[in-house]
């Protein structure tokens, strides 16, 4: 260990991390060395004194209090930063009827840059707040305003992936770009993330959907993904009404998946939202292609949308994590998305043959963490805590007595065990449990200090 105190972080506490989909790793207690932002030593088991397995070098220490424990950052893969103010909103339309009565008015206010600045900050400052260390938005398709939503994004110091979004048909015929305009728009939005200089803040290729771009836009995309390696995010089989639109749309495709592999749109840096009604041969040529799917529960549920069987999706080798889809969905955090996706598994598993089985606690913790490193391609940087990786990770609190506005389900009096707090995070848990949150070694919010 060569830190020195200012940049030499020691953790010491119980530790809980997913190595693999169905099962929790838990340690009592474990010390973890950050050095510049990353994971340089983890030792397990530790008892008695730390510098017996510190040695001597210059290091900041900070001990875990009782109730706490440290967990990986979340990735939320999908959510929808200009949809924020309607959150809760308009959950009593299916999903085309909502795109066009609440969402495009509502983006379309994104023309106003000051009202992207208002709106963007307080939305990266909440998601930080609810433990999400890396997030996937889609802006609107003004360039200047998503602009906005990356540098609040760089400038609190969230890992995030962030879209300008193309559409250039099917809108409401006012919130719509030219192909041109939109390719023009999508390359500045390139060169201005670039600007910022940060290796945690990216720009993704964001055709809405299918059916909101034309075929010529959706090719232009994908050469232009390819030519720089870039993230795609996109909308795929969410809703049946909008399956069937899409087969009137590109009547020449043989279903959803192609339109978008025939673009060049399916590559191991693509997240597509949703996926819901994805045949097992669309789910082969997504999972060939390294392609990913955000599972979106409470979105799924509100806009009446349907289920979305994780377990298929893995059968057929398809990569998985979890998105909160604001405003589709109604919460910004990825405590509830895990809880929503049990929910919506269980809910299945009464009206299913007896082989499914519901997703389970750990299996859920995993798509939160490491699932969503992976669907990233990520899994080298983040998702849990394997020297090596950055240090993006959450100070979980379940002791009431820590702090009196603790919210009651989760505070514990009694000495529950590790692996029952942690079923207490994910099954009664909210931003209250999480005392403080580090991407990358920096502390980006806390209950103490609010992020700027
Ligand atoms: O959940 C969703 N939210 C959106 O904004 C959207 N646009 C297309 N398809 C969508 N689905
Ligand atoms: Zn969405």
């Amino acid at each position: 260990m060569t830190g020195t105190l200012e940049n030499c972080l020691v953790f010491d506490g119980p530790l809980v991390h997913s190595c693999s989909r169905n099962q929790i790793t838990t340690h009592e207690r474990a010390l973890v060395v950050v050095e510049n932002g990353k994971i340089t030593k983890v030792v397990e088991n530790v008892t008695g004194d730390v510098k017996e397995h510190l040695g001597s070098g210059k290091y900041q220490m900070k001990k875990l209090e009782k109730g706490q424990f440290l967990c990986p950052g979340f990735v939320d893969l999908h959510t929808h930063a200009p949809q924020f103010p309607n959150q809760g909103l308009g959950m009593d339309m299916p999903l085309l009827d909502w795109l066009q009565t609440y969402t495009f008015p509502l983006e379309m206010k994104y023309e106003d840059e000051g009202f992207a600045e208002k709106v963007y900050k307080n939305v990266v400052k909440s998601t930080l707040k609810s433990g999400t260390t890396t997030a996937c938005y889609f802006g609107t398709i003004h360039r200047k305003s998503t602009t906005r939503l990356a540098q609040a994004v760089s400038r609190m110091g969230q890992r995030g992936l962030v879209g300008k979004v193309n559409m250039n048909q099917n809108s409401n015929g006012k919130y719509v770009e030219k192909t041109e305009d939109s390719m023009k728009e999508t390359l500045n939005f390139i060169q201005d993330v670039s600007e910022l200089n940060n290796p945690l803040v990216e720009p993704v290729i964001t055709p809405r959907f299918a059916i909101s771009c034309s075929m010529d836009l959706l090719k232009e995309l994908g050469k232009l993904a390819a030519s720089g390696n870039y993230y795609i995010q996109t909308h795929i089989s969410e809703n049946k009404a909008e399956v069937e639109f899409t087969k009137e749309v590109f009547p020449d495709q043989p279903n959803y998946a192609e339109v978008y592999n025939v673009s060049g749109l399916l590559t191991n840096k693509t997240i597509l939202g949703h996926g819901i009604y994805l045949s097992d041969e669309e789910q082969k040529v997504i999972a060939s292609k390294g392609t990913a799917v955000a599972h979106c529960p409470n979105s799924n549920t509100w806009l009446k949308s349907g289920i979305c069987d994780v377990r298929k999706l893995w059968s057929n080798n398809v990569k998985v994590g979890l998105g909160t889809d604001i405003g589709a969905g109604s919460v910004s955090s990825i405590i509830d998305a895990m809880r929503s996706a049990l929910a919506v598994s269980i809910n299945k598993s009464f009206y299913s043959s007896e082989d499914y089985k519901p997703l389970t606690y750990p299996e859920v913790f995993f798509l939160a963490t490491l699932g969503g490193a992976e669907a990233l391609n990520k899994q080298e940087s983040i998702g849990n805590f394997m020297v090596g990786k950055d240090f993006d990770a959450l100070l979980i609190d379940t002791e009431w007595q820590n702090r009196p506005d603790m919210n009651a389900p989760t505070f514990t009096m009694t000495d529950h065990s590790l692996i029952e707090r942690v079923q207490k995070l994910i099954y009664s848990g909210d931003d209250r449990n999480i005392a403080e949150v580090y991407v990358c070694g920096r502390l980006v919010s806390s209950r103490n200090i609010s992020s700027k």
